[in-house]
């Protein structure tokens, strides 16, 4: 797919009009809907399959790129952006795209430096130590801070002419917090655990700020292009039931009650809305009771019991096969992927991992479980 040259494609709208509620328009008509079909419950010709992190290392294409290119400039350079998020799209049956991106790119607005070390993934030059630190934050200004990410979701919208529809996303209020804190991903998280404990009033005043930022980030992706939402809590293993509610889950609520409302104002901003609490199976329940369409599962979820409850609160199911199933045989993949789409059933589903792919998978061996589940 080429791209389009910048100069053929309209002016995306003014950072200042988001407030005003317009969305773009003149974007190019959608070719293949089954994922939106999908995420309104309706029926599809074939089960709508993405991947979380399908532009990523495993791609030999997009590991070329990283040598000549920062992963943060990636990020902020909408053409980069825009041709590493259509690369899966050229080389593989996906049925959606999602942007190249982080969710780290909002602390970094905020005024926090982020550096991608290699072999080690992201790290924070200087995480938040006391809640004093939440002082020197900044709150992103809409009209410059986001304007590269938006660019970007603008650009890729044309771009894709499309062939497939555009998956916008943030990293959830709980998540960023946890990283925030610890300064990198971690397996305890005693930092994070110990911040909600010790200090519980400036650990909702920090979740508070962060919910609000990401409320006007999300419409504004809404605004320029993204046509579904992804909210990736990935950290949301690490809290018990009632912390769960306190601090993660409450704050997601409110902001799918504030992109609901400004859906109901302005039909054109109408968005399915994903939501993936990694490793909480044990909240489904909880997470199936808010204004999300689409509850993400990853695969310590039993699928019997995800359906029963996706069904008693109206909700699509995403997920969840375990990305380390890639790395089986060709005929294990066929066998295993069949076995998951016949629990799940084929309505009221978008297939797609567990949790991201790994950078040392054989794309091969996706083609196979795309192809399988498109099959069936
Ligand atoms: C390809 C990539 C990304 N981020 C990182 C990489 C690898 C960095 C490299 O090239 O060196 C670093 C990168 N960024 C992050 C990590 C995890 C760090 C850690 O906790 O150890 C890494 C290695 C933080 C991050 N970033 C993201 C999450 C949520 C999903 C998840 O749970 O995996 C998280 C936790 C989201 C994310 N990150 C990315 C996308 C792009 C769209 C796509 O899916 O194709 C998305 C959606 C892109």
């Amino acid at each position: 797919m080429e791209l389009q040259p910048l100069d053929s494609i309209p002016q995306r709208i003014s950072s200042s009009e988001y407030k005003s509620l317009h969305t773009n328009t003149g974007f190019p008509a959608i070719l293949n809907d089954r994922i939106l079909k999908a995420a309104h419950g309706e029926e599809v010709d074939k089960i709508p399959i993405w991947i979380m992190r399908q532009a990523g290392r495993y791609l030999e294409e997009f590991r070329n790129l990283r040598v000549e290119n920062e992963f943060f400039r990636i990020c902020t350079t909408p053409r980069l952006a825009c041709e590493v998020t259509l690369l899966p799209i050229n080389l593989l049956p996906l049925d959606a795209a999602i942007i190249f991106s982080d969710i780290l790119v909002i602390p970094q607005t905020m005024g926090m430096e982020v550096i991608m070390e290699k072999g080690k993934g992201p790290v924070f030059t200087h995480p938040l130590q006391t809640p004093e630190d939440i002082n020197l934050l900044k709150i992103p200004d809409i009209s410059t801070d986001y304007e590269p990410y938006l660019d970007a979701i603008f650009l890729t919208r044309h771009s894709l002419l499309g062939k497939v529809p555009l998956i916008g996303f943030c990293g959830g209020p709980f998540t960023l917090f946890t990283y925030m804190i610890e300064g990198q991903g971690s397996t305890v998280f005693t930092k994070s655990r110990r911040w909600i404990y010790q200090y519980p009033q400036e650990t909702h005043r920090l979740l508070d700020m962060l919910t609000n930022i990401l409320c006007d980030f999300l419409l504004a992706q809404i605004c320029s292009g993204a046509q579904m939402l992804q909210i990736f809590e990935s950290h949301a293993g690490i809290l018990g039931p009632d912390e769960f509610e306190e601090f993660l889950l409450s704050y997601n609520r409110k902001i799918a009650s504030f992109l609901k409302e400004k859906a109901k104002i302005n039909p054109g901003l109408e968005a399915p809305l994903i939501i993936f609490c990694k490793d909480a199976g044990y909240a489904l329940e909880s997470i199936c009771q808010t204004e999300f369409d689409i509850i993400q599962i990853d695969w310590t979820v039993p699928i019997p019991r995800a359906r029963e409850l996706a069904n008693r609160y109206g909700k699509v199911l995403q997920g969840n096969l375990d990305p380390a199933a890639l790395y089986a045989s060709g005929d294990f993949i066929r066998q295993k992927a069949t076995k998951m789409v016949e629990t799940f059933g084929k309505e009221k589903y978008i297939c797609n991992l567990g949790h991201g792919i790994y950078p040392d998978t054989d794309p091969e061996k996706l083609r196979v479980y795309l192809e399988t589940v498109h099959s069936l």
